[in-house]
């Protein structure tokens, strides 16, 4: 049996969405920028995919702009917000790389100053810290960067309610949703957001595709420069076939949402329930509380005593694919720069174990059944 419990990282893909994008590989080929009937054709696609996408977010199509993926999009906000004049950008440290990275990269070649607000003992912001922070920074070309869902441990940001503080502070608010969009209920015209990205590939859309959602097109420049594509916003052939794909995953996602969330809520705590009877000794990473927690995302500590070095190798000769690289005991932190910030978690391996709407509670069965017959005991 193969069971694949990273589905933090990549999904596979939904039939019916590679069904909706082989037309557009095949005999619907041509460039959405040439006028003749091909490429008409294809930009028609584009753009009935960007009217689907606003429809089922509660937006405008001209709030879209598609991107080569999720990486991109935060790269592009980020460029963007500081070429427009932002100066101060107040994040956090557990952020994705694709913004982290970004950030340092931005402070060493413009005029900004970055600061990190601080986190509580199961990662999640502290609101308090966010506000004194704000009220040094307000007035001040300010943006506020922070992820909806944690792709590591998944704890959630309340989104609306971060929204509603930066209005108050007059500052603007990019949230990283590629955890979210396609997994939880997420309503942008209401939440305040200014800026959004998403990634197909996180919810059985295709890779290397994505988009980002700007309540006010002005506070979008070009970051990819060449073409006249993305109405002058994203140069480069659009990635027609994926782009569609991505509408036709987003549609789903959102049609059945509450079935896949029931789902996925099952599947984690029967897993959970497993692990305890497995060992009592092994801590959640992050929130527990339903409410508060990626129902997608289960972070687990295991005792160094209990899994050593090769359990994930091991796991996946049994046919069970999880995702870790992460010790927290000291000196051995480098796999993750989240798992070592949060208080309570040291010398331990976390696992993360990340499921989907495709896996089964017989898979669950049978994880389970190969992590006891890893740990040592
Ligand atoms: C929270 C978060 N942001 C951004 C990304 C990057 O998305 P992509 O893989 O489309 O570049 C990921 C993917 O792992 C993610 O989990």
């Amino acid at each position: 049996m193969k069971v694949y419990l990273d589905n933090a990282a990549t999904t596979p893909i939904d039939e019916d969405v590679w069904k909706s994008m082989e037309p557009f590989l095949k005999e619907h080929f041509g460039n959405p920028s040439s006028t003749h009937s091909f490429g008409r054709t294809a930009k028609n696609g584009v753009e009935s995919a960007r009217r689907s996408i606003a429809k089922v977010l509660n937006v405008q199509p001209g709030q879209i702009i598609f991107t080569g993926s999720g990486t991109e999009a935060n790269n592009t906000i980020l460029h963007s917000a500081v070429r427009k004049g932002v100066k101060h950008i107040i994040t956090s440290p557990i952020e994705h790389h694709a913004v982290l990275h970004t950030l340092e990269a931005l402070e060493i070649t413009e005029e900004i100053e970055i600061s990190y607000v601080n986190l509580d003992i199961n990662g999640n912001v502290e609101l308090e810290h966010l506000e004194l922070l704000l009220n040094k920074y307000s007035g001040k070309n300010t943006l506020v960067s922070l992820m909806h869902v944690n792709n590591e441990i998944g704890t959630i940001l309340p989104l609306e309610k971060v929204g509603g503080i930066c209005k108050r502070y007059g500052v603007l608010f990019h949230s990283d949703t590629v955890q979210s969009i396609g997994t939880l209920p997420i309503n942008l015209s209401d939440s305040l957001v200014d800026f959004a990205t998403c990634s197909a590939h996180k919810f059985h859309g295709p890779k290397g595709v994505g988009f980002i959602y700007v309540s006010d097109i002005s506070r979008l420049s070009s970051f990819i420069h060449g073409g006249g594509q993305e109405r002058g916003h994203r140069a480069g052939t659009e990635n027609v076939a994926s782009i569609i794909g991505m509408s036709k995953a987003l549609e789903k996602a959102v049609e059945a949402m509450d079935q896949n969330l029931a789902h996925l809520i099952k599947l984690k705590s029967h897993f959970l329930k497993g692990i305890e009877q497995i060992s009592n000794k092994v801590q959640v990473v992050g929130n527990i509380e339903e409410n508060l927690a990626s129902p997608k995302i289960l972070n687990l500590c295991f005792p160094e005593k209990l899994i050593d070095d090769l359990f994930l190798f091991n796991l996946d000769l049994k046919g069970v694919a999880a995702s870790g690289g992460s010790a927290c005991s000291s000196g051995s932190n480098q796999g993750s720069h989240v798992i070592p910030l949060i208080k309570g978690i040291s010398d331990c391996r976390a696992i993360r174990f990340s499921f989907s709407k495709f896996n089964t509670l017989e898979e669950i069965d049978y994880a389970l059944s190969q992590i006891r017959s890893i740990v040592s005991n």
